[in-house]
């Protein structure tokens, strides 16, 4: 089956034709960040020569990228209310990939179907949209059944079949799918908002900006965009568990005025208890302070990755 994608990704290549692997079916948040995201980057460049390939889920859209050669992949990384999207973060850990943009997209979520309010038995969406609006359900279905779906528009799609069915998805989808807006702006918090990053295959050259253990990290190729506002992500493991060990390596940031914009930490999976953290912070790899920061962690962290340096949305 792979094998098959792999040709077809090859032949639209060879005639120009970037493929972007993305959450779908059309509608979801996820293809909505990918259309802000290229209307942004290739403004130029006519949109006939970008195929989206809507994938079942977070896993599939990494596959896509790094087993069907997709050129480049969108996912969700984070949620105002919900925070962390845990598959994201462990695909981040599990493959080599480089991130090269963000979206960040607001998030309206409404209540959709094809029956009336009263009808509804039902509730599908996916866990992050489920969760983001876990007090509107609580409080208005209490006796509903609630189904998890691979995304927001694949529960549109699902309740198309039935009345009692409602899914929580974007009002673009009710149009999609021809389904009725009972009710709009239903998560828990008004100020809702999804971080997506877009990323590719890592390359050989994207390893030099940190692989160099003694001397510098090599320069990046990220010149033109040097004066943009950048962040860099990185996953860090510290294998000698000792007190001090996370406040040392935070030092290094600290004592160059480095802005963390997020740390978050996820099991290792390895025992429980044993922890990586995942670091986002202000600043390109090609400036002088960030590759001195991370030259400096280097020796104190037991793994280090450095996911990519991208302009801040
Ligand atoms: O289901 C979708 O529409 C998605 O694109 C996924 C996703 C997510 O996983 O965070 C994206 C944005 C919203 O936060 C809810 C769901």
């Amino acid at each position: 089956m792979h094998g098959t994608y792999t040709q077809l990704y090859k032949l639209c290549r060879s005639v120009g034709i970037m493929i972007i692997g993305v959450l779908g079916p059309r509608g979801s948040y996820s293809d909505h960040a990918a259309s802000l995201w290229l209307s942004k980057e290739y403004t130029a460049s006519p949109l006939k020569d970008i195929s989206l390939k809507y994938c079942d889920d977070i896993i599939d859209t990494f596959n896509a990228v790094i087993l069907t050669n997709a050129d480049l992949g969108i996912v969700p990384v984070e949620n105002s209310i919900e925070g962390s999207v845990g598959v994201t973060l462990d695909m981040l850990m599990e493959h080599e990939i480089h991130i090269i943009g963000e979206v960040v997209v607001p998030i309206e979520h409404c209540l959709l179907s094809r029956g009336k309010i009263e009808d509804i038995r039902v509730i599908l969406s996916h866990p992050q949209a489920l969760g983001q609006c876990r007090q509107f359900i609580k409080s208005h279905f209490p006796h509903a059944e609630i189904r998890t779906t691979g995304s927001t528009s694949h529960a549109a799609k699902l309740a198309t079949e039935f009345e009692e069915m409602a899914a929580i998805a974007s009002r673009d989808s009710a149009g999609m799918y021809g389904l009725n807006v009972l009710l709009c702006n239903i998560q828990d918090c008004n100020n809702n908002h999804t971080r997506f990053i877009v990323f590719r295959k890592k390359q050989e050259d994207d390893d030099l900006a940190w692989k160099t253990c003694s001397g510098s990290v090599a320069e990046t190729d990220d010149t033109a965009k040097r004066d943009l506002p950048h962040r860099t992500s990185i996953i860090v493991y510290l294998d000698r568990d000792r007190p001090g060990a996370l406040y040392d390596l935070l030092g290094e940031f600290a004592i160059r005025k480095i802005n963390l914009t997020r740390i978050e930490s996820r099991p290792s999976k390895r025992i429980l208890g044993d922890y990586i953290f995942y670091i986002d912070f202000a600043g390109n790899i090609s400036d002088t302070i960030i590759k001195d920061a991370l030259n400096s962690i280097l020796p104190k962290a037991g793994m280090m990755k450095v996911l990519g340096s991208y302009e801040m949305m």
